[in-house]
This record gives structure tokens, sequence and C-alpha cells, in this order.
């Protein structure tokens, strides 16, 4: 690997410390710490109900917790949820008017929300109705919106649970294809497939705690795993 490239993924962007989540008694996350480095693509997985997607808005910085949550940057940060929150409005107004909340300046707005659009093929519908495209086609909206914003992590919650295998290639595949231009990615996913294609590193959880941290090619690789690890694994069988 080039050393300037080795360096870039080395970069911190956010620490926990000893960050934990509590719902009233519930404790739906026990205390943990991690880093997040430049260039990672983070996967979590575990059960329902297990803190995934509390984990992800902790990271996020939306989750009320203890704890601490630092950032080593200022950062920019996208999310994308498994139903994209779409507005009334055509394809291309959902884009403008994102780019206007985050501030851009008029002048930009036009050309970033064109480039975005095209960048997931759907420049052919910005006229379009939002809502009333195809599933596939609201998620790469979504996606459109969120590339536009050019985040340095974009958050992703169950982002093709709800669309035909082939939405959720094409889906899946612009994904990969931010992460590759340097995007860092943190999603969940009870997709394992999925996890082995587009992750690096994931982070199994379990009722609140964090069975294992380790890159993508030992889980589904080593045979020393902790036991919970190995039967969430043959529990989510097949992972297609
Ligand atoms: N707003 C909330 N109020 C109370 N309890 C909550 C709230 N959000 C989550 N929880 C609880 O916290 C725990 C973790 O929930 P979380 O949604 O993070 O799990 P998950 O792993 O993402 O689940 P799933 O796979 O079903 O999406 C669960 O016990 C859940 O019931």
């Amino acid at each position: 690997m080039r050393p300037d490239l080795a360096t870039a993924l080395a970069e911190p962007l956010l620490s926990l410390d000893a960050a934990s989540v509590h719902f009233g008694s519930v404790c739906a996350l026990q205390p943990l710490g991690l880093t997040l480095s430049r260039g990672e693509r983070l996967a979590l997985v575990g059960p329902n109900g297990s803190g995934k997607t509390t984990l992800l808005r902790l990271l996020h910085g939306l989750q009320a917790h203890q704890g601490q949550r630092r950032l080593h940057r200022p950062l920019v940060a996208a999310m994308l949820f498994q139903h994209p929150f779409l507005l009334r409005l055509s394809a291309w107004r959902n884009l403008t008017l994102a780019l206007w909340l985050r501030g851009v300046p008029a002048p930009q707005r036009a050309e970033r929300a064109q480039r975005a659009l095209e960048r997931v093929g759907l420049a052919e519908m910005a006229r379009r109705p939002a809502r009333a495209l195809s599933g596939g086609q609201q998620q790469r909206l979504a996606l459109a919106r969120a590339w536009a914003l050019q985040p340095d992590i974009l958050f992703l919650d169950e982002p093709t649970a709800s669309l035909d295998p082939s939405a959720k290639r094409e889906v899946e595949a612009l994904i990969d294809e931010f992460a590759r231009d340097g995007m860092t990615l943190v999603m969940t996913s009870h997709n394992l497939g999925q996890v082995k294609r587009l992750s690096t590193r994931v982070i199994c959880l379990d009722r609140g705690r964090v069975l294992a941290d380790l890159p993508t090619e030992d889980l589904f690789h080593r045979t020393d795993l902790a036991p919970e690890v190995s039967l969430f694994l043959k529990g989510e069988l097949p992972w297609t």
C-alpha cells in the first residue's frame, strides 16, 4: 500500500470512550470504546434489539449517552435510512433543498444536484415527484442527496433491507463506489453477504454488548471466534 494512503487510512475521525446508552431501565449499549478511522467501512451486526441502530446513532452524534464521544476534526456526516425520507417535491427539489439546508451557496447547488443525479443514474428523473419513484430509485435519490453533501462519513441503517434483489445490487454498487472514492462508511445490516461484500471491519453486538470487533475477513475465516459470534453467524445463514 502507498504510504500516503496508509497514513490517510489511519487518520482517526471519531472515538467513543466508555460510552453507553440507557433508555429508562433498559441498557441498550454497555460502555464501549472504539475509534473510527478515515476510509474504514464498519458494519454493525447482531440480532434484533442488540443495539446496532443505537450504536449507529451514537456514532453519528444523534443519541444521548453517558461517557465520551469525541470528534478528532470537524466532520460532515450524512445518513441513509432503510426507508428514505423524501419530501413531496421533485427529485431535483429534494436535492437542492438538502443543499440549501446545509448552507451550500446558490450557484453551487444546481451544479452539485446535477452531478449527484448523474452519479446515481437518475438525471432523467430530475423533474419527477420523488415519492412517485420506485423503491430502488428512491433509495438511489437518497444516496444522491447524501453524496451531494460530500460527507466524510456516510451512516447507513439497513440501506437495502426493503429493496428487491436488482435494486439491492444497484444500491450496493453505489455504496461501494462511494467508499472507493474515500468516503468512510458505518452501516447496520442483517445481510451477512452484504457485510462481506461492503465492509472491512465488523462489530458484533448482542444485548448491547460488543462481542467482537475485527476485520471482516476474520469474521468469516477465523475458527476461534467467541461461541456467541459463531452461533450468530450460523443463525443468519444463508447470507445472500
Ligand atoms: N427510543 C427507545 N426507547 C426505549 N427503548 C429503546 C429505544 N430505542 C431502542 N430501544 C431499545 O434498545 C435496544 C436496542 O435497540 P436497537 O434499535 O439499537 O437494536 P437493533 O440491533 O438496531 O435492532 P433491529 O435489528 O431490530 O433494528 C432494544 O432493546 C430496544 O428495544
